[in-house]
């Protein structure tokens, strides 16, 4: 088959280039900091499986359009004002979305070829999706790496049931409820990224990557590890031992309260965080986590769909909807002031949190996930 790019239904929100053998897609879409669309995730699943089929395709490398004379973004995570537009007008084009976008991360974490992340600036939940299953996760000293989504009422999902569950101790729960954003030395070390290139060098990798005569998938690779350098040190990681004392707990209410005895900054920052945030999402990526020690990529994808049915559920029926909620008060209104329901965590109710892990489908829609 001969090597080509398909046709792209985006409009421009993502660009793809043949160079040699490597297949490059660039997220396009700047001014939402590379936020994605269902148009980009169609293309991005369109071109993978073309160039999976291309045996003139050794490797596929993927980055994000920088914002004119602000910081670099990789992805900052699914367009949340579409969930919320779409959600409002009960548009089933938002159940599509989760979907397709999950089984793209299920796509990308089983790839037959190597496909590289370069991560450089926001990475964060959808961002994190379409990186985390890479072979090779570039990291730079710009990277900003989290799994935020309990701020805006919904839980770590695009596979981060899985891959926060693979962190070492309880760092999966600590990521998960809090959304903290790590860094490159803190994430290398934790498993969530590779190598380590200096942004200074990644135009000249990057024009390397696209111009010089890329052969064979190892040659791909190697142009990438000559500018790889040793990461920086962890800084958050000191913080390890607290880290699994708190959040090993069982239940919400025992790690705030194990939080709330401790009197240091690191302790006090940290419950802060997990007040700013939905006390039914917390609870649910608590589960989530928990559970997905147990389980395969496709097991907790399925889970997620079945979180992510129910987390909008309620929209439907005009009633309150917790994920809308926490997506109004960051980004329609940005007042910063989710009215979360209920409020504390004591009043989640154990049997509401289990409900929503059970699938509300005769046939799922990722039932064919291996
Ligand atoms: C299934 C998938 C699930 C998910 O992925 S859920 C989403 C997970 N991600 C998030 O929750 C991150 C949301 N974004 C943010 O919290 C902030 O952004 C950042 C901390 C990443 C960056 O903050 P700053 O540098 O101050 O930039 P800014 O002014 O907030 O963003 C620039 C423009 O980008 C839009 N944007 C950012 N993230 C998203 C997104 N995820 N979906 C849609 N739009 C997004 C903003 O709204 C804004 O737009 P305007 O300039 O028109 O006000």
């Amino acid at each position: 088959m001969s090597t080509s790019i398909p046709a792209l239904c985006s409009d421009g929100q993502v660009l793809a280039e043949v160079n040699g053998c490597l297949g490059l897609i660039i997220l396009n879409r700047p001014q939402a900091l590379n936020a994605l669309s269902l148009a980009m995730i169609r293309d991005m699943r369109t071109l993978l499986r073309a160039w999976r089929d291309d045996d003139s395709i050794q490797a596929v490398a993927i980055l994000g359009q920088g914002r004119e004379g602000k910081g670099p973004a990789f992805c900052a995570g699914g367009d949340i004002r579409f969930f919320h537009t779409a959600a409002k007008a009960k548009d089933p084009a938002l159940g599509d979305f989760f979907t397709e976008e999950y089984a793209l991360n299920h796509e990308i974490h089983v790839y037959p070829k190597p496909y590289i992340a370069l991560m450089d600036g926001i990475v964060m939940g959808g961002g994190m999706g379409i990186s985390q299953g890479a072979k090779l996760r570039v990291l730079t000293e710009r990277s900003k790496l989290a799994m935020p989504e309990a701020h805006i009422g919904l839980f770590p999902d695009v596979g981060g049931g899985y891959f926060l569950a693979q962190c070492p101790g309880h760092v999966g729960e600590w990521l998960a409820l809090t959304g903290q954003v790590l860094g490159a030395g803190d994430a290398i070390a934790l498993g969530l990224g590779d190598v380590f290139v200096r942004a200074e060098e990644l135009p000249g990798l990057i024009e390397q990557l696209r111009h010089a005569d890329q052969t064979s998938a190892e040659h791909v690779v190697a142009t990438v590890m000559e500018r790889a350098e040793l990461a920086p040190e962890p800084q958050l990681l000191a913080h390890r031992e607290a880290i699994d004392r708190h959040f090993g707990f069982g239940a919400m209410l025992e790690i705030k309260a194990s939080l709330a005895g401790d009197n240091s900054e690191w302790a006090q920052q940290a419950l802060g965080q997990l007040n700013a945030n939905s006390p039914l999402a917390l609870a649910i990526s608590l589960e989530l986590v928990r559970r997905g020690r147990n389980l395969s990529l496709a097991e907790d994808l399925r889970l997620e769909r079945n979180l992510v049915h129910w987390c909008f559920e309620p929209a439907w029926r005009d009633a309150h909807c917790e994920t809308l909620e926490g997506i109004r008060a960051l980004a329609v209104d940005k007042d910063h002031q989710p009215r979360w329901s209920p409020a504390h965590s004591e009043d989640v109710s154990p049997q509401t949190v289990q409900a929503m892990f059970e699938s509300p489908w005769a046939k799922h829609p990722l039932a064919d996930l291996q």
